[in-house]
């Protein structure tokens, strides 16, 4: 197993995407630490990867707080005895036509969507730093990052900066011997998008489920994603194979967006 024994941290994790992560790095052999606002799934996820026979702990951290995401870091590498992986997982959507979106919707959608993962960026590179040691951060981006969607458009806007934030730190961190990638998802059926599903509805009128199925008939594959298909992709970029990579964004859509 490519990174047993490493120690990864997820934000996002509680469910998911992330814990579909945090699932699969700990089945390549990782301990994880699992990070999140929610404590009680959170703790299901660390008992499910205690039944894999990796080491989890837990921590409650709003990843739009600098000084949480550093207190994240410091007990992952406290609690498991160093830190190799970090994945800025956590994410919001928002569904607004633009003419409707108000100061405090750009706010809180920025706040955690790219602060988010800018703060991820900063806690996990100075810890590398400080240690010595190589390190991978990934990043969560989308299809959203790659094309603007109707009524997503802020949403938009930070998945197109989280590619920034990704190309700026993969050169800023290189001569560290530290990679920074990126994930881009297209439509994957986890909470997330029964929440946008419902909010298209609201504003368009169109059906419950209907605006899912439109997504999901223009993927090539021709059916919607699992945070699985996600975590493989995040599975090789955690690992040696990756190594030669910095500063990517990779779709992984099904054949949905083409760049
Ligand atoms: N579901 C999809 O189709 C796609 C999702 N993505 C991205 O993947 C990531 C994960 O998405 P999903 O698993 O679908 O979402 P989800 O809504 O199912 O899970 C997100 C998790 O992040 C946590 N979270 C939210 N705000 C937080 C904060 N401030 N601090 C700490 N944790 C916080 C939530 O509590 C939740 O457990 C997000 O960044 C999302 O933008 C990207 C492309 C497609
Ligand atoms: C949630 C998301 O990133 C999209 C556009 O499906």
């Amino acid at each position: 197993m490519a990174i047993t024994g490493k120690v990864a941290l997820v934000t996002g994790a509680a469910q998911g995407i992330g814990r579909g992560i945090a699932l699969r790095l700990a089945q390549d052999g990782a301990d994880v630490a699992l990070v999140d606002l929610k404590p009680e799934p959170l703790h299901a996820v660390a008992a499910e990867i205690a039944a894999l026979g990796r080491r989890a702990t837990t921590f409650v951290a709003d990843v739009g707080d600098r000084e949480q995401v550093r207190a994240a870091v410091d007990h992952a590498a406290r609690e498991l005895g160093g830190f190799d992986i970090m994945v800025n997982n956590a994410g919001i959507a928002q569904v607004k036509a633009l003419a409707s979106v108000m100061p405090e919707d750009v706010e809180r959608i920025f706040r955690i969507n790219v602060q988010g993962v800018l703060w991820g960026i900063q806690a996990a590179a100075d810890r590398f730093v400080a240690s010595g040691q190589k390190g991978k951060i990934i990043n969560a981006c989308s299809i959203a990052g790659h094309d603007g969607f109707a009524l997503l458009g802020v949403y938009s806007a930070t998945k197109f900066a989280v590619r920034g934030l990704t190309q700026a730190a993969a050169k800023e961190y290189a001569s560290k011997g530290i990679t920074v990638n990126a994930y881009c998802p297209g439509v994957v059926g986890t909470s997330m998008w029964v929440e946008i599903d419902q909010l298209f509805s609201e504003i368009t009128g169109a059906e419950k489920g209907e605006t899912f199925r439109k997504y999901v008939d223009g993927i090539a594959l021709g059916r919607a994603e699992t945070p699985e298909d996600v975590a493989g992709l995040v599975s090789y970029l955690s690992g040696p194979d990756s190594d030669y990579m910095t500063g990517q964004s990779v779709l992984i859509d099904g054949g949905l967006v083409y760049r």
